[in-house]
């Protein structure tokens, strides 16, 4: 099975809030929250795949990004390697531009939000760098 190259954004505002996205029911992982982001192309970079799908899937204009953390995490269906970005610089106003419910979460609350699996490095991360 090929493993799906994924960029990812932790976009975290001003007020020091995360954005979460819902994944529609039907995708893999659907019904969870997760990070904004979305498959890089073969003629792209992480930043560029970053940058595209942040557009497309939440209408924001990424102005400058930063490694965060690579997760490569196998799913009974799917292999997946995310690589993560963590973007406090950026413009726009969030919206869900394909229809999905989005949220702006205070660190705090990110626990009462159900996660794919991939994603628990994560959380414990931000747990321990951004809290
Ligand atoms: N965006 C994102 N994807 C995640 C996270 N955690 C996680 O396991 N994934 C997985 C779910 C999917 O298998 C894959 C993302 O692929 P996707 O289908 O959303 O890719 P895409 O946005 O390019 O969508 P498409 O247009 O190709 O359908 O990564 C996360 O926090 N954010
Ligand atoms: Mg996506």
């Amino acid at each position: 099975m090929k493993r799906v190259h994924v960029a990812v954004g932790i976009i975290v505002n001003s007020q020091q809030q995360i954005l979460l996205a819902k994944r529609h029911g039907h995708l893999h992982q659907g019904g969870k929250w997760e990070f904004p982001g979305g498959k890089v192309e073969a003629d792209e970079t992480v930043t560029q795949a970053l940058i595209r799908e942040l557009k497309e899937e939440v209408n924001l204009s990424v102005v400058s990004s930063s490694v965060f953390m690579s997760i490569s995490h196998d799913y009974p269906d799917k292999q997946v390697l995310l690589d993560i970005h963590l973007v406090q610089d950026f413009s726009g106003e969030a919206i869900g531009v394909e229809g999905q419910q989005i949220v702006w979460v205070n660190q705090a609350q990110l626990k009462d939000y159900e996660f794919p699996e991939a994603n628990l490095p994560i959380l414990e991360k931000i747990y321990q760098e951004l809290g």
